[in-house]
């Protein structure tokens, strides 16, 4: 379609990676919050992922390209695969990232709406993640002046010139304004905190860094780091919940070279990444969290988590990846041998987590049959 020239006869821009990403919606609720969005999501494709009620029809604001995913949907399109998506839990969105056939993915809550920054401007949060992902990370040595590739930054003095090309993003993970990410027991004791502390830095997690990654306003680099994305078996029939982005965050990496001190739920991401040399970013850009959910139904989902993640730490903390492991798809296998064998005495649960991963990368692998790319050890990429 000819684009328009606008009155003001600037070339229109052309919205970054507009044909090479999605975003990935989960919800149980109509997308009226999109309307807020529109200016910066409209030229983009959804993937909704409808939890809950398949007959429940999902209202989309009309002008979005989409397509939407019931629980009909997965079961008819992974058939009993469809097991390894979690049912009535937030954890339903990586069925969005497998259907996807874009390079990148953003996946951000229904209820998470456009931040200002201090002046008062609306926050483009989709344009700042995709800047953090195409701008390279520093997990090797850390800048003291935060992004280096920021403009009107750049390495300090005593910066190793060798590592100033930096490794690739595999992920950007944003921030949230308002009701932050906090897990039940802190909701609990801390009903009224709101986040009002807009921190304006984008930094690397250095390698072998443990973070809690939360799913709600979250890009990443599908190609490279897709099929550890993993969002865990959480939600209906499951002895846990909300752990499911802690679950993906910390498998895209804690380094092997340090053992993983990483907890169960993060520790296949973390992993993965530092062991292929990615990066991974937090910070800008920031959304507006509007709702805190209920901190009793939070409690219950959460318990075991709590409980089970101070055992689990230890295990991950001697946990390695045989060199052999150069794709993601092998590192998540190696990891579910792992998860089974020494932490199924924990619980049952983590026989059936390790199960779930091996059942996820083969309805991956079967819905992207070219596969991952090959990440080498230095980040660069090479396709299969
Ligand atoms: O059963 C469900 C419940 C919700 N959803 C959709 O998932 C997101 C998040 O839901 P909500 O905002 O109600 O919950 P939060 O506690 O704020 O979610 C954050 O906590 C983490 C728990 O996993 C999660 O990563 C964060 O998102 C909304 O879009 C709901 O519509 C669902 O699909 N199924
Ligand atoms: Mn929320």
């Amino acid at each position: 379609m000819a684009s328009k020239a606008s009155s003001s006869s600037s070339i229109p821009s052309t919205p970054l990676l507009k044909d090479e990403l999605d975003i990935v919606i989960p919800t149980i609720r109509n997308l009226d919050f999109l309307e807020m969005w529109r200016p910066f999501f409209q030229p983009y494709h959804l993937i909704i992922v409808q939890d809950g009620d398949p007959s429940k029809t999902i209202k989309v604001p009309e002008g979005f390209d989409y397509e939407l995913y019931n629980r009909n949907d997965i079961n008819r399109i992974l058939g009993p695969k469809a097991s390894c998506i979690s049912f009535k839990d937030s954890a339903c969105r990586c069925f969005g990232y497998m259907v996807s056939k874009k390079k990148y993915i953003y996946t951000i809550d229904d209820d998470c709406f456009v931040a200002k920054d201090p002046s008062g401007k609306e926050i483009n949060a989709l344009q700042q993640h995709i800047k953090n992902l195409l701008s390279p990370s520093t997990p090797f040595f850390f800048n003291t002046l935060y992004d280096p590739y920021r403009e009107g930054a750049d390495f300090v003095r005593g910066y190793p010139f060798s590592l100033r090309e930096g490794a690739k993003t595999a992920v950007s993970h944003g921030l949230w304004l308002n009701i932050p990410d906090y897990d039940a027991p802190t909701q609990l004791v801390k009903p009224r905190e709101r986040n009002q502390r807009y921190v304006d830095a984008v930094l690397t997690i250095p390698k072998g860094t443990l973070f809690p990654m939360c799913g709600m306003n979250l890009a990443f680099d599908r190609e490279l780091i897709g099929p550890a994305m993993y969002f865990g078996l959480m939600g209906d029939g499951q002895p846990i919940g909300r752990y499911d982005d802690m679950w993906a965050g910390w498998c895209v990496k804690v380094s092997l070279s340090n053992g993983l001190n990483a907890f169960l739920c993060s520790v296949f991401c973390e992993v993965i990444c530092d062991h292929l040399g990615l990066g991974v970013k937090t910070g800008l850009p920031y959304i507006w969290h509007s709702k805190a959910s209920n901190p009793f139904v939070n409690l219950k989902k959460e318990y075991n988590g709590i409980f089970w993640q101070e055992d689990i730490i230890p295990f991950f903390q001697s946990a390695t990846l045989p060199k052999e492991c150069i794709t993601v798809q092998k590192c998540y296998f190696e990891l579910s041998k792992q998860v089974k064998e020494k932490l199924g005495k924990i619980d049952p649960y983590f026989n059936k987590l390790a199960d779930a991963m091996v059942t996820w990368i083969e309805a991956w692998d079967q819905l992207n049959p070219s596969g991952t790319a090959t990440v080498l050890a230095n980040g660069s990429t090479k396709g299969k």
